[in-house]
């Protein structure tokens, strides 16, 4: 068993309720504990998972989230720079799963948030699960 902390940007409530409720369920499920940090928005994930990161009280972390487009290019530096600070951090070898949503509109949103449906949330815990598989198979 092992502690995961999910760290979800709250910029949409409705479609991070599904997103927390499907990464929970995942980690649940697998037998492991659960805390949830709120930040405000997408781009203060990689900064707060890397602060929560330092205090070494969480194997793995999933990062929650949506970036809807809108009308100027504020889109892709909060859809690109979260994902590349995420993508950072794991290549320091954190475990961590990407379920930031980054799409056209919140139709889109709702389909991949919904734990019946596309339950991106859930997805991105399990890649997180494997990502911690891997550093006990790596460790020495
Ligand atoms: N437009 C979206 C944001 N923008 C806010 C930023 O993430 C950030 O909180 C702000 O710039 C202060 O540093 N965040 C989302 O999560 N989703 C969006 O669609
Ligand atoms: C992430 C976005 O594109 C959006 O929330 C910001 O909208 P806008 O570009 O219309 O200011």
């Amino acid at each position: 068993m092992a502690r995961f902390l999910i760290v979800e940007a709250r910029f949409y409530d409705h479609l991070n309720d599904m997103l927390v409720a499907g990464a929970k369920t995942a980690l649940e499920t697998a037998g492991h504990d659960v805390e949830v940090l709120t930040v405000p928005g997408a781009l203060e994930l990689p900064g707060a998972i890397a602060m929560a990161a330092e205090c070494g009280r969480y194997a793995g972390f999933v990062a929650i989230g949506v970036v809807i487009r809108g009308e100027t290019y504020h889109f892709e530096i909060v859809a690109g720079e979260s994902a590349r600070g995420i993508m950072a951090l794991t290549m320091d070898g954190i475990a961590i799963g990407n379920g930031i949503l980054t799409v056209e509109n919140e139709q889109q949103a709702l389909v991949r948030a919904d734990p019946a449906q596309k339950d991106k949330g859930g997805e991105a815990a399990k890649a997180a699960l494997v990502l911690l598989d891997l550093q006990a198979r790596f460790a020495n």
